[in-house]
């Protein structure tokens, strides 16, 4: 384990968790009042011999923001990415438990993982525009879909670009390259493309680390638009972003749940001594 360690007196249960034991996370009963979009069940994954979840237990609030947080290598984004079966492209990777969209399983075999991700927009921690135009990476995802109609195209695009909060820095624009972008900008258009297809689930991972504070901000206004409309699953290192953005804030360490519930609670009076010297940074 590179990190470091919170004192004695908040170490105890921590400590069990390194030491493999079991643990059963405090959930508060908030978290079970809201509708649920997602579900994760009994989940457990490994990448070849070396378990990297446990048995994460785990409903996710419809049109609401959740932040996972927790030391590097605590599992975050191998959870993200199992919620749009990412993690299905390493042969090493074994799971055992499910995810569920709706009441519906996404890990069995019969799930068609095209139309899954297309309900899961992915934003990644480096904006990854592809070398085509601003216009061409927001329609792509209808391109492979093979709507060919200009005015749909033009329409998708204006309203994706809107809803990604860049139209009005773009709009004259749209045949340059999306690489022409600045950093921020890019990870607006990579917004823009994911929210295209409609998901109902928005997954970002770390999507504010490669940015400057100012184009943080603008990201984070635009995650905080987005609510409600979207489901949104995010990853964060960043405890004052978790803070300011999420509805609920799950605590995460060496691939256990430790605490899940509302975002204020989690930051002003956690049920755990150990999530209080984790989200106040005395640890991590
Ligand atoms: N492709 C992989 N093959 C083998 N082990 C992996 C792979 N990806 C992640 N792991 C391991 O799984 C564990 C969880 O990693 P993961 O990247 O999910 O954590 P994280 O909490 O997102 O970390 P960070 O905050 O540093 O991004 C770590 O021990 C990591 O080394």
């Amino acid at each position: 384990m590179s990190q470091s360690h919170p004192g004695s007196s908040e170490v105890s249960r921590l400590e069990l968790i390194a030491q493999g034991q079991d643990f059963a996370p405090v959930v508060h009963d908030s978290v079970y009042q809201e509708e649920k979009v997602l579900e994760i069940k009994n989940f457990n994954l490994w990448y070849g011999d070396k378990q990297a979840l446990f048995n994460i237990n785990m409903p996710i609030p419809r049109g609401q923001v959740t932040a996972l947080v927790g030391p590097s290598g605590c599992g975050k984004s191998t959870l993200l990415r199992c919620v749009n079966r990412m993690n299905d492209l390493i042969d090493t990777v074994r799971i055992h438990g499910d995810i569920y969209l709706n009441d519906q399983s996404i890990c069995d075999p019969g799930v068609d993982v095209i139309e899954l991700r297309k309900r899961m927009g992915m934003v990644f921690q480096k904006p990854n525009p592809f070398p085509m135009s601003i216009f061409e990476n927001v329609v792509y995802p209808l391109r492979i879909d093979g709507e060919r109609s200009r005015s749909v195209l033009e329409g998708v695009c204006e309203h994706s670009l809107k809803g990604a909060a860049i139209w009005s820095e773009v709009k004259d624009r749209l045949h340059e390259s999306g690489l022409s972008l600045s950093g921020g900008q890019q990870q607006r258009l990579c917004i823009a493309r994911a929210i295209a297809s409609e998901p109902e689930v928005l997954l970002l991972d770390e999507p504010c680390s490669a940015l400057d504070p100012i184009a943080t901000g603008k990201i984070e206004d635009l995650i905080r638009e987005l609510r409600g409309e979207y489901s949104i699953l995010i990853v964060t290192h960043n405890m004052q972003q978790a803070s300011r953005i999420s509805d609920y804030t799950a605590f995460m360490y060496l691939g256990r749940l430790v605490e899940y519930g509302p975002t204020v609670d989690m930051f002003t009076k956690p049920k755990l001594s150990e999530t209080n010297a984790y989200v106040t940074g005395r640890f991590g």
